[in-house]
C-alpha cells in the first residue's frame, strides 16, 4: 500500500475520545474492507449482552452468578440498592482503614507505625495488586508492597529476608475470595510462622479479604485478625482489582484510588454504544475475531513502551486466556477457544523475541501501548534537541512500521500519560473487550472449569506422598522400587518415582539409590 493510502486507511480506522485522550489506531491490521459491516449484527448482539450483563443478568450461566465488576466503579449500576451500599460501604471501610494506618491510630503489635505491606494472594488475586503497585509505585508512598503469590517456599523466605527488621512493622493481607486456595494458606502459615518468630502477636498483623464464611474467613474471626472485608460472588477473581482485592493494598500504598475507579468508568461509559466505530472495546475485540479467524489462530502479543506497564501483559494473560480458553461453547459444542497473550515492554524486547516477529512465523499480531507524554518530570537531553522519551516514541513507530511492511498486523492503543487514571482506562478498555469477544464466540468467559483439574491432580500427588511415607514408616531400613511401592500401596508406578524423588530431596532420613534405570531406583526410611 502507498503511504497515501495507507494515511487515508489510517484516518478511517483512528477512534479517538478526545476528552479523555485515548486513541485505538486499527489500521495495520489488514481487514477487508467489509469486515465490519459483516460483523455488525454480532457486534450489536455483544452490546445487548454486555448491557443485559450491567443489569445484572446471569452472565455466567454456569455458576449462576451475576458478573459485577462493572458495578465496583460506578455503583449506581448495581442491580439493588443493597449491592450498591455495599460496594460503597467497602470502598469507605478501605480508605477509612488505609487513613488509620497511615495516620498511625493503626499500629503494629509493638505500637509503631506500619512501613510494609505483605500480600499474600495469587491468581486474580494477586496479578491485579502486583500491576497496581508496581506500575503506580514512587517514592513517597507510606508503605511498601510486596508479594507471595506461590506456594514456593524459597520464594516466600526470599521476601521474608528482604523484609528482615521491618517485618515488625508488616502489615500482612491474605486475600483469596474462596478462601480456600492453597497456595494461599501455605502462604499464610509461612507469614504467621515469620511474624511469631520475630516476637510479634500476629493477629494484630494481619487483615484478610475474602468471601463472608470462607475457611479464610473463619481463620480470621476465630483468631481475632485487625479486619477483614468482603469478596463478592458477583465479582471473578481476574476482574477484581476494583474490588477490596486490589482497593486495600492500593489505598494502604497510599495511591489514588478513586481517579483508578474513574479511569475505568469513564471508558465503560465510551464503550456501551452499539455505534461499533465509536467502541474502543469493540473494535479491539472484533480485531482480535479478524487476526485469528474467531478461532485464536495468532497470539496476542501485548508491547507497552512503558516500564511502568511491565506487568500488564502478565495481568492480560490471566484476564484473556482464563477467560476465552473454553472447552466448550454455551451450547456445549467442543470449540476450544482462546488466544494466547505474551509480551513484556518495547523497546526492551526489539532486543530480543522482536527479530522472530518480524522474519519469522506469522502467528501473532501486536498491540502496542504508547503513553504519549514520556516523563512527568524534565528529562535529560541525551543529543542535542533529542530526550530519551524521543527515542522510546521513534522505536514504536519504527517497529511498527517495519513489521507492517512485513505483513505483520498490529493495533496500537494511545494514552495521554500515565497514572492510576489510565491504568483504570487500560484495565476497563480490555475488560470489556474480553467480554464482547466471550459472545462474538458464544462462549462464558466468567467460569474457569479447566483451573480445577490441576487442583484436583495436586491433591492426589500429596496423598500418594503420605501414602508413600506411610509405607515407607511401616518399613524402616528395607529398600523398595517405584514398582514395589505401587503394588504395596495401589498407585502409579510413575507417580511413586516422581514422589520418591521429590521426599528424597526434601525430606530428612530418606535415602535414595539410583540405579541402572527409573525401575531400578530405590527409596527407603533410615
Ligand atoms: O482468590 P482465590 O479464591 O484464592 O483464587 C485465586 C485464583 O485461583 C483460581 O484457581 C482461579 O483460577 C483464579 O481465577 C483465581 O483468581
Amino acid at each position: 500500500m502507498s503511504s497515501i493510502s495507507l494515511w487515508n486507511r489510517f484516518q478511517s480506522h483512528f477512534l479517538r475520545y478526545d476528552d479523555l485522550g485515548v486513541s485505538l489506531d486499527i489500521s495495520r491490521m489488514d481487514f477487508a474492507d467489509d469486515f465490519l459491516s459483516s460483523k455488525a449484527e454480532a457486534a450489536k448482539n455483544a452490546v445487548t449482552q454486555m448491557l443485559a450483563l450491567e443489569k445484572g443478568a446471569i452472565a455466567n450461566p454456569d455458576e449462576h452468578r451475576m458478573v459485577g465488576h462493572y458495578w465496583l466503579r460506578d455503583s449506581s449500576l448495581a442491580p439493588t440498592k443493597e449491592l450498591a451500599d455495599e460496594i460503597e460501604n467497602t470502598k469507605a471501610a478501605i480508605l477509612g482503614f488505609a487513613a488509620d494506618v497511615h495516620s498511625g491510630k493503626i499500629l503494629s503489635s509493638t505500637g509503631k507505625k506500619f512501613t510494609d505491606l505483605l500480600l499474600v494472594g495469587i491468581g486474580g488475586s494477586a496479578l491485579g495488586p502486583q500491576l497496581v503497585a508496581d506500575s503506580l509505585w514512587s517514592s513517597k508512598d507510606p508503605i511498601a508492597v510486596h508479594f507471595f503469590d506461590n506456594t514456593d517456599p524459597d520464594g516466600m523466605e526470599k521476601v521474608v529476608e528482604q523484609l528482615g527488621k521491618k517485618l515488625e512493622t508488616t502489615l500482612v493481607a491474605v486475600v483469596s475470595k474462596s478462601g480456600g486456595t492453597k497456595e494461599s494458606r501455605n502462604g499464610m502459615l509461612v507469614a504467621q510462622d515469620a511474624i511469631k518468630k520475630a516476637g510479634l502477636d500476629f493477629p494484630k498483623h494481619f487483615v484478610a479479604v475474602t468471601g463472608e464464611g470462607s475457611e479464610l474467613d473463619k481463620v480470621a474471626t476465630a483468631e481475632g485478625w485487625l479486619k477483614r472485608f468482603p469478596m463478592w460472588d458477583w465479582v471473578g477473581g481476574r476482574t477484581s482489582v476494583m474490588s477490596a482485592v486490589g482497593l486495600l493494598p492500593m489505598a494502604l500504598q497510599g495511591l489514588d484510588v478513586e481517579a483508578f475507579l474513574a479511569g475505568a468508568k469513564a471508558i465503560d461509559a465510551k464503550t456501551r454504544t452499539d455505534d461499533l466505530s465509536k467502541n474502543a472495546s469493540l473494535l479491539l475485540a472484533l480485531m482480535w475475531w479478524h487476526a485469528g479467524g474467531g478461532r485464536g489462530a495468532k497470539d496476542m502479543v501485548v508491547l507497552p513502551y512503558k516500564d511502568r506497564l511491565l506487568l500488564f501483559s502478565r495481568y492480560l494473560q490471566q484476564l484473556v486466556m482464563e477467560s476465552l480458553g473454553k472447552e466448550l461453547d454455551l451450547n456445549g459444542n467442543v470449540v476450544n477457544q482462546g488466544i494466547a497473550v505474551y509480551g513484556n515492554k518495547g523497546s526492551t524486547d526489539q532486543h530480543a523475541y522482536v527479530q522472530q516477529l518480524r522474519d519469522g512465523v506469522n502467528n501473532f499480531f501486536i498491540t502496542f501501548v504508547e503513553v504519549r507524554k514520556a516523563s512527568p518530570v524534565a528529562q535529560l537531553e541525551v543529543e542535542p534537541g533529542v530526550e530519551s522519551g524521543d527515542y522510546l516514541q521513534g522505536f514504536l513507530r519504527g517497529t511498527r512500521t517495519a513489521l507492517h511492511e512485513k505483513g505483520r498486523e498490529s493495533i496500537t492503543v494511545s494514552i495521554p500519560e500515565f497514572n492510576a487514571f489510565y491504568l483504570g482506562v487500560l484495565i476497563g478498555l480490555y475488560e470489556r473487550a474480553v467480554g464482547f469477544y466471550g459472545t462474538l464466540v458464544n462462549i462464558n468467559a466468567y467460569h474457569q472449569p479447566g483451573v480445577e483439574a490441576g487442583k484436583k491432580a495436586a491433591a492426589r500427588v500429596l496423598e500418594l506422598q503420605a501414602k508413600t511415607l506411610a509405607y515407607l514408616a511401616d518399613n524402616k531400613g528395607k529398600a523398595f522400587t517405584a514398582d514395589q511401592i505401587a503394588a504395596a500401596i495401589g498407585a502409579d508406578a510413575e507417580n511413586v518415582f516422581h514422589v520418591a524423588r521429590h521426599i528424597a530431596a526434601n525430606k530428612p532420613g530418606v535415602v535414595y539409590t539410583t540405579g541402572a534405570n527409573p525401575g531400578a531406583d530405590t527409596v527407603s526410611l533410615a
